[in-house]
């Protein structure tokens, strides 16, 4: 379980995040909002890769800001850029190098590297050189090297901006049908529809929490009303 008490975020003077107060502990957790509303702010306080200003955030119990090494064990993070997280020089390797700390034998690291290739349609670039792989194959390899370590908790932040319609779905389905804790943050509302939570953040502060399709209706609501820019200019 994931909970959030009173938290407020300030880059610099900027305040981003408002007084966040969440329990989340749905299977399928969505995050949405306009660009630059704090949602990224948000989830990376999940593994303590943002600090909150004030307020404590809490994975199964345990303060993320205080123990942030015991909380990355649990919980795994996808990154919009997949050039920030492949650190390898080939797609297998790259797997590997996120399976380091499992203390698992070659072989069962060379079947979850199969695995995870096989999941994400990679198979054939077993050996590639990872900086040579199209941009959404980059996307795919990222995934597929997080997923592959089992973590508790997933969160992805923006994890299908780069992908085909098809790969898109296919990724959806499976993030969706793993047995972890999935955390989204998309722009894609029509891959949400069907999620049972969906938090919808606005101006750092939370506007909607709720079923999916209630959630997205709202927001498409609220995106419809405003264009965000600023009319005397
Ligand atoms: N490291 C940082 N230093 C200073 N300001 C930051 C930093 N990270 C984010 N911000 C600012 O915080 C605000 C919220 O950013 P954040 O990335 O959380 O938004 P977002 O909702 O994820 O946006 P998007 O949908 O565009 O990705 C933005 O105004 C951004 O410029």
């Amino acid at each position: 379980m994931i909970e959030f008490r009173d938290v407020h975020h300030s880059f610099g003077d900027r305040e981003v995040l408002r007084g966040i107060d969440l329990v989340l502990d749905e299977p399928r957790v969505g995050i949405i909002g306009a660009n630059g509303s704090g949602k990224s702010t948000l989830v990376r306080m999940i593994n303590g890769l943002v600090t909150p200003s004030s307020g404590t955030v809490t994975v199964d119990g345990i303060d993320v800001a205080r123990h942030a090494g015991r909380v990355r064990r649990q919980v795994a993070f996808v990154f919009p850029d997949p050039d920030a997280q492949i650190v390898m020089p080939t797609v297998s390797e790259d797997i590997a190098f996120s399976l380091r700390r499992h203390k698992l034998s070659r072989a069962e690291i060379d079947a979850r590297i199969d695995a995870a290739l096989a999941r994400f349609g990679l198979s054939d670039h077993r050996d590639h050189p990872a900086h040579l792989l199209s941009s959404g194959q980059k996307q795919l390899l990222a995934i597929a090297s997080v997923t592959a370590t089992d973590p508790a908790v997933l969160v992805a932040d923006e994890p299908t901006t780069m992908l085909d319609r098809r790969h898109t779905r296919a990724v959806m389905r499976h993030l969706a049908a793993l047995d972890q804790q999935l955390l989204v943050v998309t722009h894609q509302l029509e891959l949400l529809a069907d999620w049972e939570r969906v938090v919808v953040i606005e101006e750092g502060r939370v506007v909607a929490d709720g079923p999916g399709p209630d959630s997205v209706a709202f927001y498409r609501d609220l995106m419809d009303g405003t264009d965000g820019m600023d009319p005397t200019c």
